[in-house]
């Protein structure tokens, strides 16, 4: 609970509905009130001519307050905040949520309509706080639970709730603090605006960054044309300003013209092998840096590889999914191996990975491997299942939208955190925008030009799993599962079954993966969020995984055997 007396910004009123018609009256009358000067020649004229000059002054005042306020709105927080009032009043007036209070007429008495003490503040274009008193009002329980409700009302996206406890000498008040992401659209950047901020790490969007030492490893999801792509090539023009970047491409499509950009001379990777060797090299690229860094003479364990002058490496892999698909046995396992390793010891050493596919299931990353990826995106339609498996048990309550034609629109978040609204940067493709053209005019660089970001020491639990080496997949008996899905065993027995039967992709007996359970929280999440029946809910999760197995078997189909 926080002690201190926060801003919270703006108080709301009830007369916060008719803001807008206020502001054209006023500034209308305002316009036109000059035009008094001239009421000696008003007074001369006949009525039908008077009445003619009136409209047209009060046309063009009241005009110009009507453009002056949309102006506000589009450029002035102060004003476009308004937008969130009268939504919020509306959301509190629909559902009853304001108090009545009996004041005496001289016919009797009457109802009036009396708000709590609730506030608003838009402390940057992304974010909106919103206040409700925790004061023993009629509404007070309600409160405390609004999240959903007002992410829905507002179309953002819920981030966090803070308790507030003012201290004041004659008034002690509390509140309940709900933070959302909004207005993902208007706060994405251009391309050229991609770049690394020290403190915050690589800039997405406004509001968005990835601090890569803080949260190490980025996994993207994303469906085909979604816009992975494109945002793994915005991600390049910033890491490859900062560190080394090596590229593997199992579709051997889009990044193949990179090998002639100097930056990544000797560094994309297009067949198995290679891709296998460059995994391989990375773990022995870090077992030499801890070697580096534990013998320099300012070693001190916690310190991390930029302490030492050191720069990042980052390992970009687009379309995971296809290479593992490609590999044998044996090769998996090895793979898998050198997987483990970067990211238990990656952060320290800096080592960074990059991967990409259409969904992160168990098959392809191993979900204990999967839970090291601190770092989250999804771009383009992802299955109800690849939503819970990117953004796991946080955002088990959130309404993933899809945006018909918003190319580049997904959702992104810290491991742990809730997802919010994402647009990758804006690429002026049409316009002649060409990656490959820009990429070659980056600079070679030198290890002596190494960026560090402020981020907190390695701490001593993440030395000890990274000298163990080990991972280990969390599983579920039936009990476990149904307990942590706050369903029944016998519902959910019946729901593997169903699903089991159409071939979905489920154990059917313990020991149940993480993978399992999310498939099965998407079944109770579309059931609850759409009203439907349980049966309703399994088709409708069963038509979600049809539609992914085309789009993968299109995509194998396309990806020739490397
Ligand atoms: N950020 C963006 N800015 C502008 N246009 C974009 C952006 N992202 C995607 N597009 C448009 O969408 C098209 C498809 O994007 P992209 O190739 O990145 O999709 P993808 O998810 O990688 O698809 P696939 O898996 O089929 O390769 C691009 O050719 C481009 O025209």
């Amino acid at each position: 609970m926080r002690q201190k007396n926060v801003s919270k910004g703006a108080r709301l009123y009830l007369w916060n509905r008719y803001d807008r018609q206020s502001f054209v009256g006023l500034v209308g009358l305002l316009l036109s009130s000059p035009s008094l000067i001239f009421y000696k020649e008003f007074q001369a004229m006949d009525y039908k001519r008077l009445a003619l000059v009136l409209a047209a002054i009060f046309f063009v005042a009241f005009s110009f307050s009507f453009g002056l306020l949309v102006f506000t709105y589009q450029h002035f927080r102060a004003f476009s905040i308004n937008n969130y009032k009268r939504l919020l009043l509306n959301y509190l007036l629909k559902h009853n949520l304001v108090e009545k209070v009996t004041v005496k007429t001289d016919k009797g008495s009457r109802e009036r309509k009396k708000l709590a003490r609730i506030y608003l503040k838009q402390p940057n274009s992304y974010e909106l706080h919103v206040y409700f008193p925790i004061d023993g009002g009629t509404h007070q329980e309600k409160f405390l639970s609004l999240s959903g409700e007002l992410e829905t009302t507002f179309f953002a996206d819920f981030q966090e709730q803070n308790f507030i406890n003012e201290k004041r000498i004659l008034a002690k008040r509390s509140y309940v603090e709900y933070v959302f992401a909004i207005e993902g659209e208007r706060n994405r950047i251009h391309v050229n605006d991609v770049g690394i901020d020290k403190k915050l790490g690589v800039k997405l969007m406004n509001g968005v960054y990835w601090n890569y030492e803080s949260d190490p490893h980025l996994l993207i999801a994303g469906g085909t044309g979604g816009g992975k792509t494109v945002l793994l090539m915005s991600l390049l023009s910033a890491l490859a300003r900062v560190g080394q970047v090596d590229i593997c491409d199992p579709k051997r499509s889009d990044f193949v013209g990179l090998k002639d950009v100097p930056v990544f001379k000797d560094r994309v990777f297009i067949d198995k092998e290679s891709m296998m060797n460059c995994l391989r090299e990375a773990v022995v690229f870090m077992d030499s840096r801890y070697d580096v860094m534990t013998s320099h003479s300012e070693y001190k364990p916690g310190k991390r590889y930029s302490d030492y002058g050191l720069f990042p490496k980052f390992i970009l892999f687009d379309e995971w999914a296809a290479f593992i698909a490609s590999l044998t046995y044996q090769e998996y396992e090895e793979v898998v191996q050198s997987v483990t390793q970067i990211v238990l010891k990656g952060r320290a050493s800096g080592v960074f990975l990059i991967l990409a596919m259409q969904r992160p299931d168990g098959e392809y990353l191993k979900t204990a491997l999967r839970d090291n990826f601190m770092k989250r995106l999804v771009v383009g339609r992802v299955t109800a299942t690849a939503y819970r498996m990117m953004f796991g048990d946080e955002s088990d309550k959130k309404i993933f939208k899809y945006i018909k034609g918003k190319i580049g629109r997904g959702y992104v978040a810290n491991n742990g955190e809730l997802a919010r609204e994402f647009y990758s940067p804006f690429v002026p493709i049409e316009e002649g925008y060409d990656f490959i053209t820009e990429l070659a005019k980056l600079p070679v660089l030198e290890e002596v030009q190494a960026v560090q970001l402020e981020a907190p020491p390695v701490s001593n639990v993440e030395l000890e799993r990274a000298e163990a080496g080990q991972l280990e997949d969390k599983t579920y008996t039936i009990t476990a599962l149904s307990r942590k899905l706050g369903q029944p065993n016998k519902t959910v027995k019946k729901v593997i079954e169903r699903l089991a039967a159409a071939a979905f992709p489920i154990r059917e007996k313990a020991p149940y993966t993480e993978d399992d359970y999310y498939a099965l929280q998407s079944v109770f999440s579309a059931k609850e969020a759409g009203a439907l029946t349980l049966h309703e809910a399994i088709e409708e999760i069963l038509a979600d995984e049809e539609e992914y197995k085309r789009d993968f078997e299109n995509f194998k189909e396309g990806v020739k055997d490397f």
